[in-house]
């Protein structure tokens, strides 16, 4: 079977790890390369997994996960470099990293796909968008997708978008939380037990996240649905215009992709 390696496993390195053992992928045919002995320890206790060096790692996989932050991945890419060969697959999960940043840096002829996941991953509903580099053919893709589809839903994208898809759903879930957070302490301010306002606002978002998914129906509608004329929904969603949280989303997003430009050129 094809050997895959994940280098740096930290949040998503094993929720990726994680999302292959869950999807039936053979602990043999993984490898994890971690620098630290009580990390590696910790990993093979918990899945089973062979931890090595980066550059065993680079000279046996077929297929290696680039999952070290983007200020990390010079030195990586330093260090495997001269263990890697034609054919081989990297596949970088790294924020702003461009295809040609590591095209640049590795022999010729080994394919580089892009990929930007999110943490939803753990529970196998990760968003992942997927884009080429340029000396990938459709195998390598196809490898790639199977590789973040063991932890949800996958994306083919051009490269040109990947710093707006890192801006909306990589980094998506920190949105989520924390209007989940203002909620629940809006819930306490307004006299709810907190645990109380905890449940409420979880299953709030689980079941309207549901309604988005199973129904289809444009969100305007949905927000239409609840919002009786004259009544409650209104009354808060004039609050929420009135502070901008609309141009508080855009101006956010727009950073996000902004910053994730930025961390190509190691700022
Ligand atoms: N967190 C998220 O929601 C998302 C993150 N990403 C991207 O995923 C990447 C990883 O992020 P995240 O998991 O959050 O970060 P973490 O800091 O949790 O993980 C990075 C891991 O890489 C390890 N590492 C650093 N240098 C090396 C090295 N030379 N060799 C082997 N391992 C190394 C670190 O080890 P140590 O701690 O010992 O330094 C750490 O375990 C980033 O590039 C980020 O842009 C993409 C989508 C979503
Ligand atoms: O905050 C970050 O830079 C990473 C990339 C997307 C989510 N987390």
């Amino acid at each position: 079977m094809p050997q895959t390696a994940i280098i740096g496993a930290g949040v998503m390195g094993e929720a990726l790890l994680s999302g292959l053992v869950r999807a039936g992928r053979r602990v043999d045919d993984l490898m994890v390369g971690e620098k630290r002995a009580d990390r590696a320890k910790e990993l093979e206790e918990r899945y089973g997994v062979t931890v090595v060096s980066n550059a065993e790692a680079a000279r046996k996989a077929d297929t290696i996960a680039l999952v070290v932050k983007p200020q990390d991945m010079n030195d990586v890419l330093e260090e495997i470099a001269p263990e890697l060969r034609p054919g081989q697959l990297l596949v970088s999960i790294a924020a702003g990293i461009t295809t040609s940043y590591i095209e640049s840096r590795v022999p010729d002829g080994v394919a580089v796909v892009r990929v930007m996941p999110n943490t939803p991953a753990l529970v196998d509903e990760g968003m992942t968008a997927i884009a080429p580099g340029s000396h990938c053919d459709d195998s390598h893709l196809a490898e790639a997708e199977g590789l973040m589809g063991s932890t949800g839903r996958v994306l083919r994208v051009p490269e040109r978008q990947m710093d707006a898809v890192t801006a909306i759903s990589g980094s998506g879930p920190a949105y989520i939380f924390f209007v989940v957070e203002s909620m629940i302490e809006a819930g306490v301010h307004l006299g709810l037990p907190r645990a109380t306002a905890t449940d409420l606002v979880i299953q709030t978002v689980v079941g309207s996240a549901k309604m988005l998914r199973e129904t289809g129906t444009h969100p305007v509608v949905l927000r239409e649905q609840v919002t009786s004329p004259g009544g409650t929904t209104a009354a808060a969603l004039r609050e929420l215009e009135t502070h901008r949280v609309r141009a508080a989303f855009l101006a956010a997003m727009e950073a996000a992709r902004d910053r994730s430009r930025a961390l190509a050129e190691g700022t």
